[in-house]
């Protein structure tokens, strides 16, 4: 995608700059002409799982003998950037496949999960998602309720998970179930679940304020059988697979804000040369041209903070406090870049004609998904703390 104006160079590698080339091409080519029709349907166009497998998206960060790209968690990062760029809702299912299910699998599954699960999920025969939170279990994801009891060689699931995204779609499901209730988070256990298993079902797919192209629905366990091969990780040990999956969910995702506000400057700095006023074009005004600047400044600084923590990742350098205070810090700056950008647009901004009210909406999901402004903020305090005592 062209950026309409000389961008700051991060110094990243040819391999990172080509990934980027790439998929930003096929972002303005093939996603950014129907992302107001994919916001206005509330429908991911499921014909682009195919198109993110044939160009290697899907598996991005699997190495090569296990059928994946063999890239990094920043090269994960420049993928979901500019996709979102064009259609946050896009990036925000695509990262939801590729990192919240495929890469815990990557990391979790047994060589036999493995070989059964990651060629489709990276082709895009399947897809794929992941589902931690419940209707009474969102921050507090510890106190979730969906319960599997161990009955011969099977586990019997009953209950339910909220706001699973991409769970409409789904083929496979990484979801979290209580192996042992009286234990907390010692009790919880990992699971694979099969779209078509008995018992397994989706509820009506829910109608958000934003994100409109990425399908988000309830889960119902109904006596559900699964075999205990598809324990992913060790039983009663699914709170390590949940808590680090987090950190590596929270880094990858912190790119969709990136590209939020990208997309907000690509429509702002084109638009204060076209519109003018008082005889003259809007960004000949100081004060429109500070707005720029803030907006600017402010893409440039989440960027670099991501791309370090993201970096850190590719050197098993996890970092959970880096990873809540990326996301923290890129998705709240996204929802102020949005405003800024319908604030610079005026009238034009407020009406639906414009994107700048979609890259809004968008945005605001990021405060909340993933953790919300204020677990994370909990998070990054805490360990800042322990760490000086
Ligand atoms: C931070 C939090 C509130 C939990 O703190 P507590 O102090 O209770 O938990 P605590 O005592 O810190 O930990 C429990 C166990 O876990 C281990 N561990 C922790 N971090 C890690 C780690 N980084 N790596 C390995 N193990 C870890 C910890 O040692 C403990 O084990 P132990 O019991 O001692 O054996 C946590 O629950 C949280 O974060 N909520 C937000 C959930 C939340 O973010 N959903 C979002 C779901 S929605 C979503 O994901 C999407 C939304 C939209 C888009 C798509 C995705």
């Amino acid at each position: 995608m062209h950026t309409p104006y000389k961008p700051l160079d991060f110094g990243l590698d040819d391999e990172l700059n080509m990934l980027r080339d790439h998929v930003s091409a096929f972002a303005r080519d093939e996603i950014a002409p129907r992302a107001a029709e994919i916001d206005e349907k509330n429908e991911f166009p499921n014909d682009l799982w195919q198109k993110f497998g044939d160009m290697g998206l899907l598996g991005i960060t699997v190495p090569e003998e296990d059928g994946g790209s063999g890239m990094g968690y920043l090269a994960h990062c420049i993928a979901v950037e500019e996709i979102s760029r064009a259609s946050a809702s896009v990036g925000l299912s695509y990262g939801a496949h590729s990192n919240l299910c495929v890469n815990q699998l990557k990391i979790n599954a047994s060589a036999e999960q493995k070989a059964k699960y990651l060629p489709k999920l990276i082709s895009g025969e399947h897809v794929g998602a992941l589902a931690m939170s419940e209707p009474g279990a969102g921050s507090d994801v510890v106190s979730m309720k969906l319960r599997a009891r161990k009955d011969g060689d099977k586990y019997i699931l009953n209950g339910n998970k909220m706001w699973i995204t991409n769970g409409p779609e789904a083929s496979v499901l990484v979801v979290y179930a209580k192996t042992d209730p009286e234990a907390g988070s010692k009790g919880i256990t990992a699971f694979i679940i099969e779209k078509g298993m008995p018992g397994f079902s989706t509820a009506q797919k829910l109608d958000k304020l934003g994100m409109r192209g990425s399908n988000t629905c309830e889960l119902v366990f109904e006596d559900c059988e699964v075999p205990e091969e598809n324990v992913l990780g060790e039983v009663n040990r699914g709170a390590k697979v949940l808590m680090s999956g987090l950190d590596f969910e929270r880094t990858v995702l912190a790119a969709g804000p990136i590209g939020i506000m990208q997309a907000a400057l690509d429509i702002v700095v084109p638009y204060i040369h076209e519109r003018k006023q008082f005889n003259q074009s809007i960004g000949e005004f100081q004060l429109v041209q500070g707005k720029i600047a803030d907006m600017y400044t402010t893409l440039n600084a989440c960027r670099a903070y991501l791309y370090a923590v993201a970096a850190g990742c590719d050197r098993g350098q996890t970092s959970r406090k880096d990873a809540a205070g990326v996301i923290l810090y890129c998705a709240e700056k996204a929802t102020q870049v949005a405003l800024d950008a319908i604030q610079l647009l005026g009238g034009n901004g407020y009406i639906n004609e414009y994107p700048t009210g979609r890259l809004l909406r968008d945005a605001k999901l990021y405060e909340i998904g993933a953790g919300t402004s204020e677990i994370r903020r909990m998070l990054i305090g805490r360990e800042i703390y322990n760490e000086s005592a």
